[in-house]
């Protein structure tokens, strides 16, 4: 079982015409030599931002049966809250104690991208890269703390810019043992 998200049905010709009427009906009309194209460029970024890329997991034997906590810290995270579709932007640190098998450490970087480019809320995705970890390499144990800036807050509505919120999932080992809970946070603090 694969708990990747499902490759959305893009329709971009669609996607173009409902923005052009949902940019007309905010007074906002596309009919300038360089706004002419603006929908369909509103269209393709949506679609950009909400894809999900697939990839291969690659995984290596733990020959050397390391045991000790591997962190990868500072791993940009860009999505879109859900509710507004509004961006949150910041960085991700995620950290596992190997068992069998060891994780090739691009695929850190390209996990937390894949559940991000969804609409999302970051307690969600916390979770979702947390779970899909622990699902694909079985590890002794899994930590993911993200801190991001939600521009719904900061560019609308509140207006609380710079406010910055911080998520963590935690399981195994990580979660049960206040030693290696308190490793990783200093790791990820460090
Ligand atoms: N828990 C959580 N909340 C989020 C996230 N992204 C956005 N939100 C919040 O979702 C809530 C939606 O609240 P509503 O009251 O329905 O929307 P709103 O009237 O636009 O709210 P304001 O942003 O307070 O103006 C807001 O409080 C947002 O800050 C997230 O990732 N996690
Ligand atoms: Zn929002």
């Amino acid at each position: 079982m694969t708990l990747a998200p499902a490759l959305p049905d893009v329709g971009i010709d669609a996607a173009t015409e409902a923005a052009r009427a949902f940019l007309e009906a905010l007074g906002v009309p596309c009919d300038g030599p360089s706004t002419e194209r603006s929908p369909r460029r509103m269209a393709e970024a949506y679609a950009a931002m909400l894809t999900p890329r697939p990839f291969a997991m690659t995984t290596f034997p733990n020959e050397e049966q390391y045991d000790e906590l591997v962190v990868v810290r500072t791993i940009p995270v860009q999505s879109l809250c859900e509710h507004h579709l509004l961006p949150f932007i910041g960085v991700a640190h995620v950290g596992y104690l190997p068992a069998g098998r060891i994780l090739g450490l691009s695929k850190f970087a390209r996990v937390v991208e894949m559940f991000a480019r969804r609409p999302q809320v970051q307690e969600r995705l916390t979770r979702q890269v947390a779970d899909w970890i622990d699902a694909e390499l079985a590890p002794q144990g899994v930590g993911v703390v993200v801190e991001a800036e939600h521009l719904c807050m900061s560019m609308r509505g509140v207006r609380a810019g710079g406010a910055v919120t911080t998520t963590s999932a935690l399981s195994g080992v990580l979660r049960d043992s206040p030693a290696t809970r308190a490793e990783f946070f200093a790791a990820v603090r460090s």
